[in-house]
């Protein structure tokens, strides 16, 4: 069981307050774990759907909060947002501060199978099952039964894939900037998946790879993708949006509808990028969360 959350910080913005909680995360393995919560000011008591928002490599649960752009859109259309951490802190495990794309900062939105990480690297867990607990037994004003999701390259690889692998069909949508869209097949994913996984990039292929996962997927889909051709890591090869639109086209979800990609000339991997699109992911998930 999860520990009680303690309120760190509070600031009022955009007719709504953001707030930073810490508690103690039993699905980390009993670490200290922290997020960010913007929650909108709804009259008459009314509970606020909630948007999780999913960082990338290297982020906390403020990059998001401090550089999305998001608040004014979710404000007036009443959307909680919930910014996650994005691995566990100070676990201890081999390896988790040798370098930047794995480990501390880098928790690639998995349940590690390896032993010296299974104890800590469950974000999977503490994304889909912790935190919307944590919240419903704060009793904050928020109706975790309208959820949707969305993230930026790490994390938009963690959007699709909690999206498309939820069984309880968990989230109404998705949508992704930047997103590592086929991780079994780039340097990235390839490390994360080889060093969580007891099955390497096999077991990350069939489990955690929106590419793959499509394919099993049944019924319809609520998915936005935006990339940028002005992008390094697009240009080296590590987030391959294509392949996940090809997938999309052979399993039948290519309409332009269910899945858009959209290909955004000359925006990079920032923060500039995400905050000129991010007005455009809220109203999409706006649109499935408000019903
Ligand atoms: N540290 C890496 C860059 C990592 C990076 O670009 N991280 C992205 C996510 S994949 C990010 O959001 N960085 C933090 C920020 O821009 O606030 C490098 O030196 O090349």
């Amino acid at each position: 069981m999860a520990g009680p959350i303690e309120k760190l910080s509070s600031s009022k913005v955009f007719e709504g307050e953001l707030i930073k909680y810490k508690f103690k995360s039993a699905a980390l393995g009993d670490l200290d774990a922290q997020f960010n919560l913007f929650i909108p000011f709804l009259r008459n008591g009314a509970k606020a759907p909630l948007l999780v928002y999913l960082a990338g490599l290297t982020c906390t649960e403020d990059n998001g909060a401090q550089k999305g752009g998001f608040f004014g859109v979710a404000s007036a259309q009443g959307l909680a947002i919930l910014f996650p951490d994005t691995s566990p802190r100070g676990a201890g495990a081999p390896g988790e501060e040798d370098s930047w794309d794995f480990g501390t900062g880098a928790g690639f939105y998995v349940n590690a199978t390896k032993p010296e990480y299974s104890k800590h690297y469950n974000m999977y867990t503490h994304i889909t099952t912790e935190l919307p607990e944590v919240i419903k037994a704060a009793g904050l004003p928020i109706d975790t039964t309208r959820q949707s999701i969305f993230g930026h390259s790490m994390g938009g690889h963690g959007a699709l894939v909690l999206y498309l692998s939820s069984k309880s069909k968990q989230y109404r949508s998705a949508s992704a900037f930047a997103p590592i869209a086929n991780p079994s097949k780039c340097p990235w994913g390839e490390k994360a998946f080889s060093g969580y996984l007891h099955g390497g990039v096999e077991e990350g292929a069939k489990n955690y790879d929106a590419t793959e996962l499509i394919f099993q997927h049944k019924g319809p889909l609520h998915i936005l993708v935006d990339y940028g051709t002005g992008d390094n890591f697009y240009k080296q090869g590590q987030l391959l949006p294509e392949n996940f639109l090809k997938a999309a086209h052979d399993a039948g979800y290519d309409d332009g509808v269910q899945v858009r990609v959209r290909s955004q000339a000359d925006y990079d991997h920032s923060y500039y990028f995400i905050s000129t699109f991010a007005g455009d992911h809220i109203h999409f998930h706006a649109n499935f969360l408000k019903v």
